[in-house]
Parts: structure tokens; C-alpha cells; sequence
């Protein structure tokens, strides 16, 4: 079975890095200059900087190469997903492909598998999401991830293909469980970034974290997931990592937000656009999410960090 990742960000560049490790893979690169330059300086420095190029990974960005590989893991962002798969419909409509972004399109307020098989509906749909930075992938340190995909048979077969020595993948058959574990915990990293940069403690961003979780399940239980799928790599374990470190750029985004910091808007966050998107849906379905009603206020510019501690803290008091 041979793969290809398209999209050379820093994300599609580790993957296709680990894969490579274990059998010649290709990475597919939109911009034609910056896919010859990763080929002869065998580095992607403008998006995965320090971490080299196998030899046996070929980078190309001509879209004839798609038609190769029986498996493709799609690396672009959320909000690009569906415009990428409607302008390479022929040459990727029968194939197995797996999403590797974490979000929920603003527009529809669907998630990567949701927009796969809207846009692709007759390919075979997967999601690669969990607990990863692509720094620490592409230099093969131990990480865990989820493969989600229905049917299982298919994901037993992308499990084994796409696992390495270093990379070690579970799998479930809960697409919409791990959809929303992997875009919301983008989401509360933002709010606990913001807590960090306001200087309010470690034990209201432990609140935010634990609250926040409790909203990514009302979410996903409403839509039909399996609890587990939350208290999983996808879910628990993203919300854990994105939320702790300043690895991440949702994290980060909220660290600035927290100072009063101007952000790079040119960085990809994508928790950004899954807020708007989540507060919007949840207002439709009924459910209370006030950390992610919150997250939109204060991108929105329509609250301070301030009013929006004050407001969750005096939310009516209940059970937990
Ligand atoms: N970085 C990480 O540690 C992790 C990221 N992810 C997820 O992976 C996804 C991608 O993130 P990441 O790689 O970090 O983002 P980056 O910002 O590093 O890269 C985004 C890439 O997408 C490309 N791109 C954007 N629009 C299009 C398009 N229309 N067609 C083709 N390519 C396009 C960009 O190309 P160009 O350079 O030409 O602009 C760029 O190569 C996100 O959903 C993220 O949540 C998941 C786990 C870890
Ligand atoms: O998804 C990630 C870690 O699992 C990467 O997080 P950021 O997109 O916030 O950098």
C-alpha cells in the first residue's frame, strides 16, 4: 500500500517524514518553488524547520502523483479542506482519505469527516487526529495517536500501514467522537492560554480544562459519539497536551490574548474558526458551551479577559 500526504505545513511534513522512515513516501506540496527547494535542500524550512528530509521521501507538487497512491493523508487546515477536495475531485474520488486536521468548518459546522464525505462521498473516509506536536514526530519521539475510521476493517489496515516504530496508532470506529475531542480541544486551549497570559493561576486553567471537557462531551454525546472516544488520545489526551504547552499555537494565541498582545494572523490556529463555528451550532441544538461562547467573545473583541472571568464565575451555581 503506498502513501502520499498532501499539504507540506508543518504537520503533512512530519507525517511524511515518519512515514518515510519505514517506506519510500511522497509529500505533495502546492507551491511549485517550495516543493523544488524541499527536494534539493531536503528541509521544509519555512513550515518544520531543523527536522531533514529522508531520502527515501520524494516532495513534488504535481498533482498527477495522486493518482499512485491508494492512501492519502489530507494535511491542509480545516477551513481549506473542502475547497481542496472539490478542486482534486476526479483524481482523489475513489480513493482512502484520511483528514489530519483538527476543526469544525465555519460555514456548516460540520467536521473533517463530515466534509470528506460531502465533498468525496464516494472515498473511504478517515481521521488521524490526537496528541502530537509535528517538531516532536518528525524527530521520532514516542507518540500516540487516533486512527478513526468505519470500516473497521479499513482502519485495521491504515492502522498497521501507517503506524512506525515511534508512532503508535489506536483505533476506534467513533468518526464523530474524534472530530470533536481533536477541534474542541483547540478551542479550551485558547481560553486556558488566555488564563496563563492574564496572569489568573494554573488552578483556573485545571477549571477551564476540566469544564471544557465536560462541554466537548455534551457536544459529542449530542451528536452520537462514545464517551470513551472523549477520555481518549483524541480527546482527554489533546486537551492535556494543547492546553500545557506553548508549543502550541492555540495556546499561544490565547497567551496573547491574555497579555493584550497582538497575534501573527498569518499562523495557522485552528480553534479560532471552531469556536465561531461550535457557538453557533450549540446556540441551534440547545446546549449550554459557555467556555466556547466565552473563546468567540473575547476573539470577537466583544468581552476583556476580565468581564469573562467574572461572567463564568457567576454563571448560576449546579452540580458537576
Ligand atoms: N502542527 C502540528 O503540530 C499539528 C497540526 N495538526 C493539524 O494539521 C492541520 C494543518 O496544520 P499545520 O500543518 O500545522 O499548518 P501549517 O500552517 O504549518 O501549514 C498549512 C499547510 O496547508 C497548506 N495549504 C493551505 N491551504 C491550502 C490549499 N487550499 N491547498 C493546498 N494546501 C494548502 C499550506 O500551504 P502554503 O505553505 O503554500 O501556504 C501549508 O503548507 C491543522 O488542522 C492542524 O490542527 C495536527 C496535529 C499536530
Ligand atoms: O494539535 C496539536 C497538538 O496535538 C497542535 O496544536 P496547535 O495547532 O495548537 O499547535
Amino acid at each position: 500500500m503506498s502513501v502520499a500526504v498532501l499539504g507540506a505545513g508543518a504537520f503533512g511534513t512530519a507525517l511524511a517524514i515518519s512515514l518515510a522512515r519505514k517506506a519510500p513516501a511522497t509529500l505533495w506540496c502546492r507551491d511549485e518553488a517550495h516543493a523544488a527547494e524541499m527536494q534539493a535542500s531536503r528541509e521544509n524550512t519555512r513550515r518544520l524547520p531543523d527536522a531533514p528530509l529522508p531520502v527515501s521521501l520524494t516532495v513534488t507538487s504535481d498533482t498527477d502523483c495522486f493518482e499512485a497512491h491508494d492512501v492519502i493523508l489530507l494535511a491542509v487546515p480545516m477551513q481549506k479542506m473542502r475547497s481542496f477536495l472539490v478542486q482534486h475531485r476526479a483524481a482523489l474520488a475513489t480513493k482512502t482519505l484520511v483528514a489530519c486536521c483538527k476543526g469544525i468548518e465555519l460555514d456548516t459546522g460540520l467536521g473533517p469527516v463530515s466534509v470528506l464525505r460531502e465533498a468525496a462521498p464516494e472515498a473511504t473516509a478517515a481521521l488521524l487526529t490526537g496528541p502530537s506536536f509535528a517538531a516532536d514526530i518528525a524527530k521520532g519521539l514516542p507518540t500516540a495517536l487516533t486512527l478513526a475510521c468505519d470500516p473497521d476493517e479499513t482502519g485495521k489496515m491504515l492502522q498497521s500501514s501507517l503506524s512506525t516504530d515511534n508512532l503508535r496508532l489506536y483505533r476506534t470506529t467513533d468518526l464523530v467522537g474524534a472530530e470533536i475531542g481533536g477541534a474542541l480541544k483547540n478551542v479550551i486551549a485558547i481560553a486556558c492560554g488566555a488564563v496563563i497570559g492574564a496572569q489568573l493561576g494554573d488552578s483556573a486553567r485545571a477549571a477551564l480544562m476540566t469544564r471544557g471537557y465536560a462541554e466537548m462531551q455534551r457536544l459529542a454525546l449530542a451528536r452520537g459519539a462514545r464517551p470513551e472516544t472523549l477520555a481518549g488520545l483524541s480527546g482527554f489526551g489533546d486537551l492535556t497536551l494543547t492546553c500545557g504547552s506553548e508549543q502550541s499555537r492555540n495556546f499561544r494565541l490565547g497567551l496573547s490574548l491574555g497579555r493584550g498582545e497582538v497575534f501573527d494572523p498569518s499562523i495557522t490556529v485552528e480553534g479560532a474558526a471552531t469556536a465561531r463555528a461550535t457557538a453557533k451550532a450549540a446556540q441551534v441544538m440547545g446546549l449550554e458551551m459557555p467556555i466556547t461562547q466565552t473563546v468567540t467573545n473575547l476573539l470577537d473583541q466583544r468581552l476583556t479577559i476580565a468581564d469573562a472571568a467574572d461572567q463564568l464565575l457567576k454563571r448560576p451555581l449546579k452540580e458537576e
